[in-house]
């Protein structure tokens, strides 16, 4: 799903204008607040009159002022999702994702409400659902419009922590098991990284960096998100696995395990997304030993940026997963911490939360 975008839109403050070229499986857009992340997603969906380009979706060409193309927004197959996603009140659940079928494939249906996991919902109406679970079910109600692509307005915006952590989950389900190419909007660094191969990093309507989301997501999106990265977590995702000796591992990687709070209830084979806050895990120069904490894990710096306020986050490499360290930037002198250098991270078994 190639993504081409040369468009220029005109807004209150700056002109948006972004020239990018993406695989587009999976993306992540990012920016501050104000930056133009949602005026993007808009003109993708084909709800922003006056932006001029092209817009070339999957070989499609869904914009093309100077030839006088501009595809309907229902002839786009974008499967849109606002920030403020309103459902149906006075349909229920399953109406609800059912009228986004009315545009697609009515096997959609089924696919969406076993994906979303939404089958003990579909009787209940709006006003009976939480946030995460409202945010379920107009994701199943876009995706059963058989989309090319899926433009989620950081749909977690606006739920509380606890809330976030339930829909996380889902989208990697969307992108691994549905596969449907997204391009997703959020401020945070972790799910970034765990949910996109790309992202897309914005700042006055510019394209700050654009690319491969191990590159973009960076120092230099740290420091521009510098005030909304507070609270960074690390969000691994593997397969559980339930050892002789006891106890639950998540297997990250070939080479990276790690101890999690004892799930005997999750079969072995189990997919799980963890998270793991920066500022929870300690990072030693040599070797550990006689720590309580359960994982020790070696591996090397690849970058240390300063965070503001005397803090610091040091990004280092485990087995090809990239960590983020908090530390005082106190301690990144005395300790000597630089790239290059090889380290390890203790962190606590207690410190990984289950997401969802
Ligand atoms: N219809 C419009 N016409 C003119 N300017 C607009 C319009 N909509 C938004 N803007 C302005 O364009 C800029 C980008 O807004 P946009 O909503 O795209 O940002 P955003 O990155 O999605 O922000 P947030 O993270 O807060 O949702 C803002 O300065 C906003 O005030």
């Amino acid at each position: 799903m190639s993504l081409e975008l040369s468009v220029r839109l005109p807004l209150a403050r700056f002109a948006l204008e972004v020239d990018v070229r993406l695989e587009g499986a999976s993306v992540a857009v990012l920016g501050r607040s104000g930056s133009g992340k949602t005026s993007l997603l808009e003109i993708l969906a084909g709800l922003r009159r006056g932006a001029r380009g092209r817009v070339v979706v999957g070989g499609r060409v869904l914009l093309d002022s100077a030839a006088g193309v501009d595809m309907a927004p229902e002839a786009r197959r974008m499967g849109y999702v606002p920030q403020d996603a309103l459902l149906f009140p006075h349909l229920t659940a399953e109406q609800n994702v059912r009228y986004g079928a009315r545009a697609g494939r009515p096997s959609r249906v089924e696919e969406a409400v076993a994906l979303l996991e939404l089958g003990p919902l579909l009787h209940r109406y709006p006003a009976t659902l939480s946030g995460g679970e409202k945010q379920r079910v107009a994701l199943a109600r876009a995706l059963a419009t058989d989309p090319a692509l899926l433009l989620l307005d950081e749909p977690l915006a606006a739920l509380d922590v606890t809330l976030k952590e339930r829909v996380l989950p889902y989208l990697l389900r969307v992108r691994d098991e549905a596969r449907v190419p997204m391009l997703y909007v959020t401020h945070q660094l972790g799910e970034a990284r765990v949910l996109a191969k790309e992202a897309l990093l914005l700042e006055d309507g510019r394209v700050r960096a654009a690319g491969p989301a191990s590159e973009v997501l960076g120092a230099s999106a740290r420091g521009l998100l510098a005030s909304e990265s507070e609270g960074e977590e690390n969000i691994l995702e593997g397969m559980l696995e339930r050892p002789s000796e006891g106890g639950t591992r998540l297997r990250v990687t070939e080479g990276l395990s790690l101890w999690v709070p004892d799930a005997p209830e999750l079969p072995p084979g189990t997919r799980a997304a963890y998270a793991v806050p920066a500022e929870d895990i300690l990072l030693s120069m040599g070797p550990l030993s006689g720590v309580s904490a359960r994982n020790v894990l070696a591996g090397t710096v690849v970058g240390v940026e300063g965070a503001g306020a005397g803090e610091a986050a040091a990004t280092v490499d485990i087995a090809g997963t990239r960590w983020v360290v908090r530390l005082t930037e106190a301690s990144v002198r005395e300790l000597g911490v630089a790239s290059g250098v090889r380290v390890h991270l203790a962190v606590k078994t207690a410190a990984c939360r289950r997401l969802r």
